[in-house]
């Protein structure tokens, strides 16, 4: 190549890089010489502050924690120390004891609707077929899936027909629905309680990863689990949480 030319070129690249950046992002952003600017990309964040939760008395105290968009964490501990009251607390159904949650700076209850809230369980009548179940709850968050999305979802999750009906799944096949359902709705953060509750445990791990690094994409992920989950960058023992008697 004509030296001018490579000049040229170099001196063409250093002056719209940002823009070549913009437009050709995947590319440029794995190089990794190339230097990484962010594309303005808005954050989000929870803050949880000095927070108590339980009825009446504690269950889990003083605690402090701040999470952005991309963050996941699992929540661990035995049963019956409050993982449940504490993911309740935080998607807003009770109230803190002490303590605040923020996101983007205001109190939580105001961004009701960007919450996705998986109970422990759930009763779904027997006659709702998978897919209807899904787009029922995409629905609540104004969202109206195509039936394309419904089957990609309930595929993520190992169940392979959208027209079964809840009567003739196994607890672990409803779980298995009932999780997909969070890869449909319109929300910024995931509380998902024990949310593989019931799956065998041969695929479990498997499912929540991609359940979770899907979810992560769009915002935070908070689970409860009975177990430290390796798999997550965010493991929290909530026994050091209890109250100290
Ligand atoms: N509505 C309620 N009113 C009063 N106490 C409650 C209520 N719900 C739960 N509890 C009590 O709070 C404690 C913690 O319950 P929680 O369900 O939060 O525990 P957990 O860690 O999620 O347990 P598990 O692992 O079994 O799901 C338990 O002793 C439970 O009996």
């Amino acid at each position: 190549m004509d030296p001018w030319i490579f000049v040229a070129l170099c001196f063409w690249i250093a002056t719209y890089r940002d823009r070549i950046r913009t437009h050709w992002y995947y590319i440029f952003d794995n190089l990794s010489f190339w230097p990484k600017r962010s594309l303005g990309g808005s954050k989000m964040k929870l803050e949880i502050r000095e927070l108590s939760v339980g009825y009446k008395r504690p269950l889990l105290e003083d605690i402090t924690l701040e999470l952005e968009n991309g963050d996941a964490v699992n929540f661990y501990g035995p049963n019956g120390i409050g993982k449940t009251t504490l993911l309740k607390t935080i998607a807003t159904y009770l109230k803190p004891l002490k303590g605040e949650i923020l996101y983007n700076g205001a109190p939580i209850r105001k961004v009701r609707g960007k919450i996705f809230f998986l109970p422990e369980s759930i009763l779904v009548p027997n006659k709702v077929r998978a897919r209807d179940y899904l787009k029922a709850v995409a629905s609540l968050y104004g969202v109206n899936p195509s039936m394309e999305e419904v089957v990609r979802a309930l595929d993520l999750v190992g169940i392979s027909d959208e027209n079964i009906k809840f009567e003739k799944c196994s607890q672990g096949m409803k779980r298995r629905i009932q999780l997909a359902s969070a890869l449909l709705v319109n929300a910024e953060i995931f509380v998902l309680d024990d949310p593989v509750v019931a799956i065998d445990e041969d695929s479990k791990h498997e499912i929540l990863k991609g359940i979770v690094d899907t979810l992560k994409k769009r915002g935070i992920v908070i689970i409860s689990s009975r177990e430290k989950l390796p798999y997550f960058p965010i493991n929290e023992d909530v026994v050091k949480y209890k109250p100290k008697l």
